[in-house]
């Protein structure tokens, strides 16, 4: 079965009807709360088009979305509001903004709001139910938020980024109302089937960024599929202390170890080789000013921070070697970034990738909140590289072939 389109629910007429709209607004916040703003507005931009296509047809619209990670309760931090302000600033229509997902203020504002009207919910991960394991309780807040509807309302997911999660906003609201595909989500899996369908050889997967333990996962299946993996950023450090190297203080996953060492031991039979930094910047500490030292990646310790340096770059000459391996592929796929590229002197792995990609001639994707972000925070051009996709986790879920929650609950309907 197929997921019903946008198209269809705009062809059947929504003026006055209440449609909820899944979207991913989890976007890096630069400041601090009270005045937290945002620091890249790309995937708001990227969910603006469905929103104003629904305010523009006369529905009354209800956008739910996640910022961050936050424990299941309200948290200043993880506020939605930065994101709802830009989002009024980019609008040409009426945007509100609730203070509770689907509490009283907004069941008295959903209630309340006129045709083409649009009203941001607050962080949906506010409430516990949203990402429960438990079956019950997610239906139980999908069912709040979509009595936020009343009873001609409607669904649309576009929240490409959080197509793999299983939470109540994602998956168990497709069976409480009549639901649809977001153009975003359409055309993010338009670009990736390029990927897992035929793709052009030598095909190069860049790996990095910060949430190893979701990404080690997808590796498995990656092995099978790409001819090299790249790996840096926050996840190198898993690869190298599997290989018997000391990584200090930096980021590292213990409890995957052996699993990277059997990739590592069954890369060659899978037709796919790893290719790891051979040089490491190490930081006295995180901070953007903290002294640092270029290492061999095999002997981190050996900066004269001791155990007590972090990993939080590849070196010069992994850069040139990454950057070589990426001119020699016909496709490339990067999610995570190099280094904290948000510290300007930890940033050079990410925008040597970055450049290398620009200067393929290969078919390129850059996939993932951060790493989008960082591309465009390093000065490129969005039109330099063939695709970014909104989608971190979930466009290298998408690669690995699973079947993803958000999507498996749009064919359900
Ligand atoms: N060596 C490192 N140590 C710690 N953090 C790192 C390291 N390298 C990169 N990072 C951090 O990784 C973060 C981005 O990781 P993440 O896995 O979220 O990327 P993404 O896939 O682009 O985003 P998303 O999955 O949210 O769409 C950045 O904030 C960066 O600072
Ligand atoms: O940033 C992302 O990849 C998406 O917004 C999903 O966020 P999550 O990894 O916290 O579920």
């Amino acid at each position: 079965m197929t997921a019903h389109a946008l198209d269809e629910l705009l062809a059947g007429g929504v003026r006055g009807r209440h449609v909820l709209v899944r979207s991913d607004l989890n976007v890096p916040l630069d400041g601090d709360v009270p005045s937290l703003k945002v620091a890249d507005d790309g995937r708001i931009r990227a969910s603006l088009p469905v929103i104003r296509r629904l305010a523009e047809a006369g529905a009354r619209v209800l956008v739910m979305a996640h910022l961050g990670r936050p424990k299941g309760a309200p948290e200043p931090k993880y506020s939605l509001r930065p994101a709802y302000e830009r989002l009024k600033e980019l609008a040409t229509f009426t945007v509100k903004f609730a203070e509770d997902t689907a509490g009283e203020q907004a069941r008295a504002l959903a209630a309340e709001l006129a045709d083409g009207e649009v009203l941001v919910l607050e962080n949906v991960r506010f409430d516990p139910r949203e990402t429960s394991k438990d079956d019950a309780e997610r239906e139980a807040f999908a069912a709040e938020l979509a009595a936020l509807t009343g009873d001609n309302g409607a669904y649309v997911d576009d929240a490409f980024g959080a197509v793999h999660r299983k939470h109540a906003s994602v998956y168990d609201i497709a069976a409480k109302l009549p639901a649809y595909q977001g153009d975003l989500v359409r055309t993010e899996l338009e670009v990736l089937n390029r990927l897992t369908d035929v793709p052009q050889r030598p095909y190069v997967v860049v790996l990095g960024g910060s949430k190893v333990s979701d990404k080690l996962a997808v590796i498995e299946n990656l092995m099978g599929k790409a001819d090299y993996i790249l790996v840096g950023g926050g996840m190198v450090f898993t690869f190298l202390a599997a290989q018997g190297h000391k990584v200090g203080a930096s980021l590292l996953e213990e409890d995957q170890l052996d699993i990277v060492r059997g990739y590592l031991a069954r890369a060659k039979e899978a037709g796919c080789s790893f290719v790891l930094p051979t040089d490491i910047v190490v930081a006295e500490k995180f901070a953007a000013d903290a002294a640092f030292e270029v290492v061999p990646a095999d002997d981190m310790e050996s900066s004269s921070f001791g155990a007590a340096g972090l990993g939080l770059d590849i070196g010069p000459e992994s850069q040139e070697r990454f950057a070589q391996q990426i001119h020699s592929a016909n496709t490339v796929f990067w999610n995570g970034p190099m280094g904290v590229f948000e510290f300007p002197a930890f940033a050079g792995g990410t925008r040597a990738v970055a450049k290398a990609l620009t200067g393929s001639e290969g078919f390129t994707v850059v996939g993932g909140g951060d790493s989008a972000a960082a591309v465009r925070s390093l000065g490129f051009d969005d039109n330099a590289f063939g695709h970014i996709s909104t989608g971190g986790g979930a466009s290298l879920e998408y690669l690995e072939g699973k079947a993803l929650p958000g999507l498996t609950a749009l064919d359900r309907g």
